[in-house]
């Protein structure tokens, strides 16, 4: 691969090579001190694997452009990966890229039902078990529409559906997404920078020149002779994670937990409130993702506020007199958020293991370390934590507005109370290490060590 690469004009490449690391499995080592900024590789545009490559290649073009409608990017790759991997001649080249492609891959969608019940009542489950059911139809439309009508390049018989999830995945774990000056999004598949694992330490340090067509890797950080060489696969929660790339970071900075609000058509005044839903940024249908930050955004409770106006809310928001963004009443919004506790408790009491028995197990090495059941785990953890921190901020809103100490602002904006008792109106020390949240004194920030542990080490790698 690197020879092509070489021959196709890549640069950078002999300052690097192919070596294994723990945790991260084969990466790309530098044999040169780089520093943070200093331009690594670049792979020429003609190397890499794009739609439009696939949609000019004189054999596989015509199949692809006949197709009506078209393959999505997915399977327009995929379907280009399975093409060239069986190839016996010609395209030496890409079929040197496909060869060092691992064999196989972690995603949740190979887990067996074992593996997968440890992370069930998370949303990887429902996604998981989904995407299982829409890779089956996918692949039947496939088989009717490309497969059986171009035997000769695309054999039936050589191209199972287990090849066909091997495509997809390659696409999902070692694809880059870019978006154009045009606005139009590039997926890339890039030889040898597939090679780069992932960091939450650097910030996105590969581009796409849409002048050149070249793919380049900038160093993210400094880097020693011998130092494993990473990019950003951008902020990415576990579940997403596990999906797509088939690992996991254990206390992973950007777990979120996506809550999927929706409301049956048949509910009263439900065009009066899809309009207000959609002035709101909202839909009826809306998935808000929850995250250790923001575990409950505004935007939460200003969909509920919505959900559940009457008429004469309706109409004092026609006359400018309410507003979905403040609460509508003290009693709405202690319906409301009684509504956000028992729900949130039923997604928590829905998780196949609750959280302080998974910390158990994973610490007593009931999970094989790194195996897929481990990692199911650890998604389970990222959205169960999540959720209990959405849960207690629902419960001090909720406490707040029963009281009516008027303290809701400040909890919805934590930075301005002490995070364990609520004080707003003395001085606040900011935590040392996180910098994320603020105490009254000495006695909170150490009742509230247990509890905050976990995102305050979250929040100070992110920083
Ligand atoms: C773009 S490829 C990187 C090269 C890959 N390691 C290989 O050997 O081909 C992405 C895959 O690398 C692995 N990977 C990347 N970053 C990782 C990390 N931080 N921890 C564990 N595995 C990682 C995952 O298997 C992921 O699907």
């Amino acid at each position: 691969m690197e020879d092509w690469l070489n021959e196709s004009g890549a640069a950078g490449l002999n300052d690097l090579e192919l070596a294994e690391f723990p945790v991260t499995g084969r990466g790309v080592r530098t044999r040169r001190r780089f520093q943070q900024g200093e331009r690594i590789l670049t792979i020429p545009g003609d190397s890499l694997w794009t739609v439009e490559h696939a949609d000019s290649d004189p054999l596989l073009g015509p199949v692809l452009r006949s197709v009506q409608p078209p393959l999505s990017v997915e399977d327009t790759l995929a379907v280009y990966l399975l093409f060239v991997r069986l190839r016996e001649h010609g395209y030496e080249g890409p079929r040197s890229h496909v060869a060092a492609m691992p064999a196989r891959y972690s995603s949740s969608i190979f887990f067996n039902e074992d593996e997968l019940e440890v992370c069930a009542g998370t949303s990887l489950y429902t996604i998981t078990k989904q995407l299982e059911e829409r890779i089956e139809d996918d692949y039947r439309v496939l088989v009717m529409r490309v497969f059986t009508q171009h035997p000769d390049l695309l054999p039936l018989a050589k191209i199972s559906i287990q090849d066909y999830k091997w495509a997809l995945c390659t696409v999902w774990s070692r694809a880059m997404d870019f978006v154009l000056p045009n606005g139009k999004p590039l997926r890339v598949l890039a030889p040898f920078a597939d090679m780069i694992n992932h960091s939450p330490e650097v910030k996105q340090c590969h581009a796409y020149d849409p002048s050149s067509g070249n793919l380049s890797v900038l160093a993210g950080k400094d880097y020693e002779i011998g130092d494993q060489i990473y990019i950003s696969y951008g902020s990415i929660p576990n579940n997403r994670l596990l999906r797509l790339y088939g690992f996991v970071i254990p206390e992973n900075p950007n777990d979120s937990y996506d809550l999927v609000l929706s409301t049956h058509p048949m509910a009263p005044f439900y065009e009066q409130k899809q309009k207000l839903w959609a002035s709101a940024g909202l839909d009826s249908a809306s998935t808000i993702p929850l995250t250790l930050i923001d575990p409950l955004p505004k935007s939460v409770l200003r969909y509920l506020r919505i959900q559940r106006l009457d008429a004469s809310d309706l109409a004092a928001i026609a006359l400018q007199k309410l507003d979905t963004n403040e609460k509508i009443s003290n009693s709405k919004e202690v319906e409301i958020l009684q509504f956000l506790v028992e729900s949130i408790s039923a997604l928590l009491d829905g998780f196949n293991t609750p959280f302080e028995k998974l910390q158990k197990q994973l610490a007593k090495g009931v999970y094989p370390l790194g195996g897929n059941a481990w990692a199911a785990a650890h998604v389970s953890l990222s959205e169960q934590r999540v959720l209990m921190l959405a849960k207690k901020r629902a419960e001090n809103l909720l406490e707040a507005v029963e009281s009516g100490s008027g303290n809701e602002r400040s909890l919805l904006s934590p930075l301005a109370r002490c995070v364990n008792c609520g004080k707003d109106s003395v001085p606040l020390m900011l935590c040392g290490r996180c910098k994320g949240v603020r105490y009254c004194g000495r006695a909170c920030q150490v009742a509230h060590h247990k509890e905050h542990k976990v995102i305050c080490q979250a929040m100070a790698k992110m920083r």
